[in-house]
């Protein structure tokens, strides 16, 4: 299935965390989005993240399985949970597989932050102009819907190392 997954650092080498996911998933990586320097939300006083988004496709994997090889990776990049919303080494959400909807906590689809957050909308909308968040409209209105300040806190930072 297709999923397209947030990729989050604040934490140590956080472009090397970053590569590290496009690595391990190869040949299902359809895209990736730059690399932007974002503004901490949630708990502001925490270090500025590299945020950056991919697509990836791979008809062997429901939404599961894309979510556990996310915490596999989250696991071998040493993240340690502590804070809710703190910082970590690595962060990987699964933001939609396909118009899949999920309740269940452990995997929640739509990724329900999604609509607030300039830190995945922006480099979502940059490798998929047309992308529609399902029972949210389109990223390019959610992102439009954010105040000014949102989109100041994501900045550009470099193309995705590939
Ligand atoms: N779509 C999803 N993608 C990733 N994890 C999810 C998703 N829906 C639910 N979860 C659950 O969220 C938990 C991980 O939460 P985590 O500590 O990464 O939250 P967070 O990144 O601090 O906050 P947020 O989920 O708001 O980004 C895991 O137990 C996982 O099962
Ligand atoms: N800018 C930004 N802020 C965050 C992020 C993130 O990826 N980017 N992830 C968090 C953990 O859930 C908390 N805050």
């Amino acid at each position: 299935m297709r999923a397209v997954l947030s990729l989050g650092s604040n934490l140590g080498d956080r472009l090397a965390y970053l590569k590290s996911v496009i690595g391990f998933f190869g040949p299902a990586v359809v895209a990736v989005s730059s690399v932007y320097e974002t503004k901490p939300w949630g708990v502001e006083d925490q270090p500025d993240f590299l945020n950056a988004v991919c697509i990836v496709d791979d008809p062997a994997r429901d939404e599961w399985a894309w979510l556990r090889a996310g915490q596999e990776l989250e696991r071998r990049a040493g993240r340690v949970r502590e804070l809710r919303w703190g910082p970590r080494t690595l962060d990987v959400d699964v933001v939609t597989v396909d118009g899949v909807r999920s309740d269940d906590p452990e995997l929640l689809l739509p990724h329900p932050g999604t609509p607030e957050r300039a830190s995945v909308l922006i480099p979502w909308l940059e490798i998929d102009p047309a992308a529609v968040l399902p029972g949210h409209g389109s990223v390019r209105d959610l992102l439009a819907a954010r105040p000014d300040s949102d989109r100041a806190s994501v900045r550009l930072l470099q193309p995705f190392p590939r």
